[in-house]
């Protein structure tokens, strides 16, 4: 029979084929090591990288929940996991990526990942997601490797997390949750927070008794207290989801409100005719590097997924001197949690709301146009089709030039760059220049000199095709929009009127 250290054909461990790939550690010091090495040449500054260490886990503790109804208070205490996946379709690379995935994202929670293991079903077990056989082997691997959490890479159902960890004794969570958690650890912005928190409580609704049963277990079925504030006949668990959800109600309210003063800020850029530039892509693509390469802006980057969860807006120039907002976005993911999509929509909505969509991939992943379309489903899923895209393949240093020569032939619209080198940001640049709404109107007008703002403002609303500082003022030729042309007007010299 099988014995714990081999497992059975079917089921694929992936520590002995990537002894270093899945550990942390060694990606976050690359990228220390790199920042330190080129001065000045960097793609962004990290100036908050110890703000974000002082969030990673506390070791030996494992996942906790120490009032329901403080669902945003919870952590997930992750320190030494095991991952595992179940394979319905698709290559062992796909597999393989999946996991790979996976792992970055357990990382970037602040776990050590000891082993992970994928397995081949039709699809995933009702009762214990990969199947009660298949649930004593991860048990066996559990105990050897000391582990003290299972992830699985998907979303199971309250039962299923239930059942499995019955048999393996340890705490297990999914993707979902995992997810989750690195948006509260990351979330910044009190919009960014009430996000993350709606997500977390929409998820845990409807696990609050697979919680509270572990829970109880663990406690060696403890009453807990709470009782002076439960009403006749309720119970904990409907107490709590009763406050649960009018705290959800609350949340919403407020996120609403939140929406309402960013709406203004934007319909001001859009009265004074700023185009707005998106910068929107995969988790950890290289978003944050670009938009620091563009505008010098000093926005965190690292080797992590979803560091960037606050949309960031800079003010941006073309050659010619046009003024543009570029706008950094939240990264996104494969099967990117729903109650996050949905928290996140309004956030997402900017990216439907502007002119142009950077859409920047990692050129330097195995198979970036997954990527691409787990991107693009999401734009999709906002309604922000109709808005036109450039797809920015960065990391062009690290890829591997049969990859962007097959990426740029397929998209049409396509530029290599590197933000970390500076290789094709010129080019870019000047595309962006290319794709901008352009001012419709053509006007030449002899400006006094007591008018200088008319002139600036033809500087950054407009585009000036030529000017000329004559005895009687400037003399302009320029392509402004139709409510600078009417202000401009009254300077056009009667010949030319
Ligand atoms: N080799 C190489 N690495 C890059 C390049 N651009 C970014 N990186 C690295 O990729 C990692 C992620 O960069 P970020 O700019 O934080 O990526 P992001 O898309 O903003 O990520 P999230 O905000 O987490 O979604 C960092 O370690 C960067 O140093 C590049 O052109 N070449
Ligand atoms: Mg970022």
């Amino acid at each position: 029979m099988t014995s714990s250290s081999s497992p059975s054909q079917d089921t694929k461990r992936l520590a002995h084929d990537y002894p270093e790939g899945l550990r942390a550690d060694a990606l976050m010091e690359e990228d220390v090591a790199w920042s330190h090495e080129i001065d000045g040449e960097r793609d962004g500054d990290q100036f908050d990288r110890s703000e974000r260490a002082a969030l990673r886990r506390v070791i030996g503790l494992s996942t906790e929940l120490e009032d329901v109804t403080e669902v945003e208070y919870r952590q997930l205490r992750l320190e030494r996991v095991v991952l595992v996946g179940v394979w319905t379709s698709g290559t062992v690379q796909d597999a393989d990526n999946s996991l790979a995935e996976l792992a970055a994202l357990a990382e970037t929670a602040g776990a050590l990942v000891l082993d992970g293991v994928v397995q081949r079903r039709d699809k995933p077990d009702a009762a214990t997601y990969i199947g009660s056989g298949k649930a004593e082997e991860l048990r066996d691997i559990v105990l050897e490797t000391g582990a003290d959490t299972v992830i699985c890479d998907g979303e199971l159902s309250p039962g299923q997390l239930i059942h499995l960890e019955d048999v393996v004794k340890v705490k297990v969570i999914d993707r979902t949750a995992l997810i989750l958690d690195i948006f509260a650890q990351h979330a910044k912005s009190r919009e960014g927070k009430a996000q993350v928190a709606l997500a977390q409580m929409q998820y845990m609704l409807p696990r609050l008794r697979g919680w509270g049963q572990s829970l109880s277990r663990q406690m060696g079925g403890g009453k807990g207290g709470g009782l002076a504030t439960r009403g006749p006949g309720e119970t904990k668990i409907e107490t709590d989801r009763r406050r649960i959800r009018e705290k959800m109600a609350k949340m919403r309210r407020e996120i609403a409100e939140m929406k309402t003063g960013r709406e203004i800020k934007r319909q001001e850029r859009r009265r004074n005719k700023v185009p707005s530039v998106a910068i929107a892509g995969y988790t950890n693509a290289g978003k944050s590097s670009l938009l620091n390469r563009l505008t010098g802006a000093g926005v965190l980057v690292e080797n992590a997924l979803f560091a960037t969860l606050d949309p960031t807006v800079r003010r941006a120039e073309t050659p010619g001197g046009r003024v543009y907002t570029l706008a950094d976005t939240v990264g996104f993911v494969r099967h990117l949690p729903h109650h996050l999509v949905e928290a996140f929509r309004s956030t997402m909505e900017e990216v439907g709301d502007s002119d142009l969509i950077l859409h920047v991939v990692d050129g330097s992943h195995p198979i970036p146009e997954e990527q691409l379309a787990a991107v693009r489903e999401v734009i999709r899923d906002v309604g922000a089709t109709d808005v036109p895209e450039i797809v920015v393949i960065n990391k062009a240093d690290a890829a591997d030039p049969l990859v962007l020569q097959r990426l740029l032939r397929v998209e049409k619209r396509s530029i290599a760059v590197s933000a970390r080198t500076g290789r094709g940001i010129d080019e870019l640049l000047a595309l962006i220049d290319n794709e901008l709404p352009r001012p419709s109107v053509e006007i030449e007008a002899l400006v006094p000199y007591t008018h200088g703002k008319l002139v600036a403002r033809a500087h950054t609303e407009g585009e000036v095709i030529s000017e000329e500082h004559t005895a009687e003022g400037t003399l302009l030729k320029v392509r402004v929009h139709e409510e600078l042309a009417a202000d401009l007007a009254p300077y056009v010299p009667a010949s030319l009127a």
